[in-house]
């Protein structure tokens, strides 16, 4: 949060001030923050506010009334029962937190890997997890005290290894709800290694559950305690409030405020904790609905920003790469007979695309059309190694910059050597702009975290090409947006942020999914036009993955058409205008010279039929 702060000067603030103001405003979350504040004095003063050491013991003065010298009066061996309390506090409020400690400690990391990877790590931390969740907690706890004494610390960290698992599901669960966001697929493809999009944007997600739920475990953690040690489990050495519990139960009928003191104090820690968990959720939901009203307007308001480029700056051409002619054997990109298919419950494979093709070279646009379901973005996500776990490569193979990224008999995409090249040398535009960028960062901080990243610039040069990025993707004011929230922008605008991303660590191949697809009409023909400018600016290749003929003739150079995952026909863009040779080709170009939605019209009970 802190870096989010550097970066962008305010954002981090703002959330954060933003949940503090509502939970101070709210009577429940200020009474609760309030009694803690004096709990937590008293445990941080207790040095200075209790006049007599906890286990100091004045025998000649037991079970003495309250008077000047002793505030709350003395215990049955004449122990100062306000000095106990305060030294109380101090044990009782530490080991509760060393409780959430491990609990956090155990569950957070566990519950965001197997969120985020899954597979056998999964697999394996559930079944401890289960495990853990069936063993009896108390039964537990005395078997520990059992075996290693009466120790508050040691039953408190046994206690947070119970409590872990909680903290592993509730972690699990969000982690896994936001695994699949489009943003977090465009953070990989921005060159953002799995560690910063964990810590970054999906850490983002669970921080504020586990906040509530720590909240939560304090308070259990304190009774838990308290409860053991009132059944004289506890550590009679260490003044507790459990432990006071317990001795003043013993001579409740002589003097029953001995009880009294240490059961208020645990009945107020633990019910406000539980207020200030409920004030600190009222809070977040508060601020999640505002955010919900905010994006449903954006994306109601028209956008109809008017696209004036300014001069991008003139790319400096990377050594690495070698110049690429069309036509030579070289190619920017080289797809070679892919073939990707699912594998299915009988055992056998679907395949959805099928011997297919391609080669794209530096400062060309290659179409790839076809209609819904052709294989399309099966295709391009293959060479940007975003396919689902489930896919498989089942032929073929992929080279980039004559590398290859998928070799031929390799049955996935080549994760290790694509984390080298996505964000860097390949990036990525999609679809959704807006499911694309994290509604928790401003956009400045989600231009400015790829560029560190991948050119490992500073983050003060960074945020100026930010600036710069966003004014030559036509953005009039670059200072409002680089501060604004996903949210707070129109769907074209949020789209040239995600153009400005895409280019902003200067690509060799740029891959566009329907760019233009969830925008309003009037801003279709501007990114369009954006995306034309650029590519010829900066001399990138580009793929261009679209259902709509219309946008292949006016921006493409070659075209690939698709049809139920095979590459029917493929060629210069004029060539297949002027002679389509292939029935479907002739059916999508008819459809658009027609000027109808042209893949309503296609499906035809052939062309439908599963490729296998
Ligand atoms: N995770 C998956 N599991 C099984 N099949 C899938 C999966 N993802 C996609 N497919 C199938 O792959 C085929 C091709 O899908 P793809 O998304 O590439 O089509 P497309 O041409 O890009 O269409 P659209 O324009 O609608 O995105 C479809 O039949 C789809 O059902």
């Amino acid at each position: 949060m802190s870096q989010l702060v550097e970066l962008t000067g305010q954002t981090g603030v703002v959330v954060r001030s933003h949940v503090i103001h509502k939970v101070l405003r709210n009577p429940m979350g200020l009474i609760a923050l309030a009694i803690l504040g004096v709990l937590v004095t008293m445990a941080v003063l207790a040095d200075v506010l209790a006049p007599f050491d906890e286990n100091f013991a004045d025998i000649a003065s037991t079970l003495a009334a309250p008077d000047a010298n002793h505030l709350l009066g003395t215990d049955s061996v004449g122990r100062d029962v306000w000095s106990r309390l305060a030294f109380g506090a101090r044990t009782t409020l530490l080991s509760a937190l060393l409780c959430a400690a491990v609990a956090i400690g155990i569950g957070l990391p566990a519950g965001l890997v197997a969120g985020y990877y899954g597979g056998k790590f999964d697999g394996i931390a559930g079944w401890f997890v289960n495990i853990l969740m069936s063993l009896p907690g108390i039964i537990v706890l005395l078997t520990v005290r059992a075996a290693f004494g009466p120790s508050v610390w040691i039953s408190m960290i046994a206690f947070g290894i119970l409590l872990s698992p909680g903290y592993f599901r509730l972690t699990r669960t969000s982690v896994q709800s936001v695994r699949n966001e489009l943003y977090v697929d465009a953070a990989r493809v921005a060159g953002l290694s799995d560690r910063s999009i964990i810590s970054r944007h999906i850490f983002s997600v669970v921080r504020a559950p586990i906040i509530i739920q720590t909240a939560m475990v304090c308070g259990v953690a304190i009774s838990v305690q308290s409860g053991l040690e009132f059944l004289g489990l506890g550590d009679p050495t260490v003044a507790t409030w459990g432990v006071m519990l317990s001795e003043g139960f013993k001579n409740v009928y002589l003097t029953p405020t001995l009880l009294l003191w240490p059961a208020v104090a645990i009945g107020l820690a633990v019910g406000a904790l539980v207020l200030l968990g409920n004030a600190v959720r009222d809070a977040l939901e508060d601020g999640e609905k505002i955010k919900q009203r905010k994006r449903k307007a954006a994306a109601s308001a028209s956008a109809t920003e008017r696209t004036t480029p300014a001069p991008a700056k003139v790319r400096q051409a990377r050594g690495a790469v070698a110049a690429v002619e069309s036509g030579t054997e070289h190619h920017l990109v080289k797809v070679t007979n892919l073939g990707v298919g699912y594998p299915q419950a009988d055992g056998s494979i679907k395949k959805v695309v099928d011997d297919v093709s391609f080669h794209v070279d530096r400062g060309e646009i290659l179409g790839i059309v076809g209609e819904s379901g052709s294989g399309k973005s099966q295709t391009a996500f293959s060479i940007l190694g975003l396919l689902p776990g489930t896919a498989r490569i089942v032929a073929g193979s992929i080279q980039f910059d004559g590398n290859y990224t998928v070799a031929p008999g390799e049955e996935k995409v080549s994760q290790e050597r694509l984390t080298k090249l996505r964000g860097k040398r390949i990036s990525y535009i999609p679809q959704e702009p807006m499911s694309n960028l994290d509604p928790a960062f401003t956009i400045g901080y989600q231009l400015v975290t790829p560029m560190v990243r991948v050119l490992g610039i500073s983050k003060a040069e960074a945020t100026k090409r930010a600036m710069k990025l966003l004014s030559d993707v036509g953005i009039a004011n670059p200072e409002r947006t680089f501060q604004a929230y996903p949210h707070e922008v129109s769907g074209g605008m949020a789209q040239r942020v995600l153009i400005a991303g895409a280019i902003s660590c200067e690509p060799d191949l740029i891959i566009a999914d329907e760019p233009t697809t969830a925008l309003d009409v009037t801003v279709q023909a501007d990114v369009l036009d954006l995306i034309r400018d650029l590519q010829r600016r900066l001399n990138v290749g580009v793929i261009l993955v679209t259902h709509n003929f219309g946008v292949v003739s006016d921006l493409c150079d070659r075209v690939v058409v698709m049809q139920n995952g095979r590459l029917v026909e493929e060629g210069p863009v004029r060539t297949i205008l002027r002679e389509p040779k292939d029935p479907y080709t002739q059916m999508l170009l008819s459809s658009m010279l027609e000027g109808k939605e042209p893949m309503t019209m296609l499906v035809s009970a052939p062309a439908k039929e599963a490729v296998k």
